[in-house]
Protein backbone atom coordinates (compact mmCIF):
# COMPACT_ATOMS: atom_id res chain seq x y z
CA UNK A 1 0.00 0.00 0.00
CA UNK A 2 1.53 3.35 -0.84
CA UNK A 3 2.05 5.61 2.30
CA UNK A 4 1.85 9.04 0.73
CA UNK A 5 4.47 9.84 3.49
CA UNK A 6 6.65 12.75 2.31
CA UNK A 7 10.18 12.35 3.29
CA UNK A 8 13.30 14.02 4.01
CA UNK A 9 16.44 11.59 3.68
CA UNK A 10 19.69 13.32 4.58
CA UNK A 11 23.21 11.77 5.93
CA UNK A 12 26.42 13.39 6.71
CA UNK A 13 29.85 11.75 4.99
CA UNK A 14 30.66 9.73 7.70
CA UNK A 15 26.88 8.45 8.04
CA UNK A 16 26.62 8.17 3.85
CA UNK A 17 27.23 4.41 3.85
CA UNK A 18 24.68 4.04 6.80
CA UNK A 19 22.28 5.86 4.79
CA UNK A 20 23.02 3.77 2.21
CA UNK A 21 22.31 -0.15 3.60
CA UNK A 22 19.19 1.22 5.42
CA UNK A 23 17.81 2.52 2.25
CA UNK A 24 18.67 -1.01 0.43
CA UNK A 25 17.01 -2.67 3.49
CA UNK A 26 14.20 -1.01 3.35
CA UNK A 27 13.80 -0.46 -0.18
CA UNK A 28 10.47 -1.57 -0.32
CA UNK A 29 9.22 1.06 2.49
CA UNK A 30 10.47 3.84 0.52
CA UNK A 31 9.67 2.88 -3.11
CA UNK A 32 6.22 3.73 -1.37
CA UNK A 33 7.08 7.09 -0.06
CA UNK A 34 7.66 10.82 -2.19
CA UNK A 35 11.24 11.45 -1.11
CA UNK A 36 13.68 14.29 -1.30
CA UNK A 37 17.35 14.38 -0.27
CA UNK A 38 20.18 16.63 0.07
CA UNK A 39 22.46 16.52 -3.82
CA UNK A 40 25.10 13.79 -2.39
CA UNK A 41 22.71 11.86 -0.42
CA UNK A 42 20.51 11.41 -2.73
CA UNK A 43 23.06 10.26 -5.39
CA UNK A 44 24.18 6.96 -3.10
CA UNK A 45 20.60 6.03 -2.32
CA UNK A 46 19.90 6.56 -6.18
CA UNK A 47 23.29 4.40 -7.14
CA UNK A 48 21.96 1.56 -4.32
CA UNK A 49 18.32 1.58 -5.31
CA UNK A 50 18.31 3.44 -8.77
CA UNK A 51 13.92 1.93 -8.67
CA UNK A 52 13.40 4.36 -5.87
CA UNK A 53 12.15 8.05 -7.16
CA UNK A 54 14.24 10.69 -5.68
CA UNK A 55 14.10 14.68 -5.92
CA UNK A 56 17.87 15.62 -5.50
CA UNK A 57 18.15 19.20 -3.53
CA UNK A 58 21.51 21.28 -3.38
CA UNK A 59 24.17 19.66 -1.35
CA UNK A 60 23.74 20.45 2.28
CA UNK A 61 26.56 22.82 2.38
CA UNK A 62 25.61 24.69 -0.37
CA UNK A 63 22.03 25.12 1.22
CA UNK A 64 20.39 21.86 1.15
CA UNK A 65 19.47 21.51 4.62
CA UNK A 66 18.16 25.12 4.06
CA UNK A 67 16.22 23.59 1.26
CA UNK A 68 14.50 21.11 3.48
CA UNK A 69 13.85 23.41 6.33
CA UNK A 70 11.75 25.34 3.70
CA UNK A 71 9.82 22.52 2.56
CA UNK A 72 9.20 21.69 6.17
CA UNK A 73 7.67 25.41 7.06
CA UNK A 74 5.76 25.27 4.08
CA UNK A 75 4.06 22.15 5.25
CA UNK A 76 5.61 19.42 2.20
CA UNK A 77 7.43 17.08 4.45
CA UNK A 78 6.16 14.67 6.64
CA UNK A 79 9.39 13.34 8.24
CA UNK A 80 12.95 13.13 7.99
CA UNK A 81 15.41 10.95 8.35
CA UNK A 82 18.98 12.35 9.32
CA UNK A 83 21.86 10.38 10.24
CA UNK A 84 24.11 13.24 11.66
CA UNK A 85 27.97 12.55 12.11
CA UNK A 86 28.68 14.57 15.63
CA UNK A 87 31.91 13.77 15.81
CA UNK A 88 33.36 16.03 12.45
CA UNK A 89 33.15 20.06 12.61
CA UNK A 90 30.68 21.08 9.14
CA UNK A 91 31.10 24.50 7.66
CA UNK A 92 27.07 24.49 7.77
CA UNK A 93 26.74 23.69 11.21
CA UNK A 94 24.33 26.50 11.37
CA UNK A 95 22.40 25.39 8.77
CA UNK A 96 21.91 21.75 10.21
CA UNK A 97 20.75 23.60 14.00
CA UNK A 98 18.18 25.71 11.39
CA UNK A 99 17.19 22.21 9.93
CA UNK A 100 16.26 20.36 13.57
CA UNK A 101 15.14 23.57 15.03
CA UNK A 102 12.16 23.56 12.06
CA UNK A 103 11.44 20.40 12.38
CA UNK A 104 11.21 20.88 16.70
CA UNK A 105 8.82 24.14 15.58
CA UNK A 106 6.42 22.00 13.24
CA UNK A 107 6.20 19.08 15.14
CA UNK A 108 7.77 16.64 12.21
CA UNK A 109 9.23 13.47 13.11
CA UNK A 110 13.26 13.70 12.56
CA UNK A 111 15.20 10.48 13.25
CA UNK A 112 18.97 11.88 14.07
CA UNK A 113 20.38 8.47 13.67
CA UNK A 114 19.91 4.31 12.45
CA UNK A 115 18.15 3.22 15.68
CA UNK A 116 15.84 5.34 15.88
CA UNK A 117 15.31 4.92 12.24
CA UNK A 118 14.42 1.79 12.29
CA UNK A 119 11.73 2.18 14.77
CA UNK A 120 9.97 5.01 12.48
CA UNK A 121 10.08 2.63 9.91
CA UNK A 122 8.61 -0.32 11.80
CA UNK A 123 5.82 2.08 13.40
CA UNK A 124 4.94 3.03 9.79
CA UNK A 125 4.26 0.04 9.03
CA UNK A 126 2.27 -1.40 11.75
CA UNK A 127 0.00 1.82 11.95
CA UNK A 128 -0.13 0.56 8.08
CA UNK A 129 -1.12 -2.79 8.80
CA UNK A 130 -3.85 -1.56 10.83
CA UNK A 131 -5.38 0.95 8.57
O1 LIG B 1 25.62 18.07 4.54
C1 LIG B 1 24.59 17.46 4.59
C2 LIG B 1 23.64 17.67 5.69
O2 LIG B 1 24.02 18.68 6.58
C3 LIG B 1 24.22 16.46 3.57
O3 LIG B 1 24.47 16.98 2.29
P1 LIG B 1 24.83 15.98 1.11
O4 LIG B 1 23.79 14.92 1.09
O5 LIG B 1 24.84 16.80 -0.13
O6 LIG B 1 26.21 15.45 1.46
Amino acid sequence: MASGLRLALIAHDQKKDDMVAFAAAHAGFLADCDIVATGTTGQRVLEACPQLAIRRLKSGPLGGDQQIGALIAEGSIDAVIFFVDPLTPMPHDVDVKALMRLAIVYDIPMALNLATAEIFVDGKKTAERRI
